[in-house]
């Protein structure tokens, strides 16, 4: 496979980081959108954050990435569960080679990872590379 270049910008995820995400949405071609699976806590304002992105027509082409990240905590949801509390089962567009003229939505798509023991996110980042 060939080599793909990424800028990427590293945007927190904290209350504050979180709203200045739409300054960078001029400047992308794409969102990596990483998520804690372990942090039950946390998932509804991650929905309300991911739905704010989903509905944000600055980025409305953009292909979204979804990191269920945390995949290797035992308390970790499972990609089933992750995919409904994200709203997002039913909306996802196929981690095979879909090609994006068939789609009749923007591609995205969930896969699970953890960042730490290096699974996972390279799948995601290969389905991602076909869309740019
Ligand atoms: N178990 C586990 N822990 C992880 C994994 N990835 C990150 N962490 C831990 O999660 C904590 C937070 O990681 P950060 O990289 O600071 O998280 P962040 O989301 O970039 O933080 P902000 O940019 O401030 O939103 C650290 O203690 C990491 O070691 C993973 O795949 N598995």
């Amino acid at each position: 496979m060939g080599k793909l270049t990424f800028t990427a910008f590293d945007l927190g995820g904290h209350d504050q980081a979180r709203r200045v995400w739409n300054q960078y949405f001029p400047a992308v071609d794409s969102v990596v959108f990483v998520v804690d699976a372990a942090d039950r806590k946390v998932m509804s304002k991650v929905v309300y954050e991911l739905d704010k992105l989903l509905n944000d027509e600055q980025i409305s082409h953009c292909p979204i990435l979804v990191l269920g990240n945390k995949k290797d905590r035992l308390d970790a949801m499972g990609e089933d569960e992750l995919r409904y509390s994200l709203g997002l089962h039913g909306r996802t567009t196929g981690k095979d080679k879909v090609p994006r003229e068939t789609l009749m939505t923007r591609p995205i798509e969930l896969f699970m990872a953890s960042v730490v023991r290096g699974e996972g996110y390279g799948e995601g980042f290969r389905w991602l590379a076909q869309y740019l």
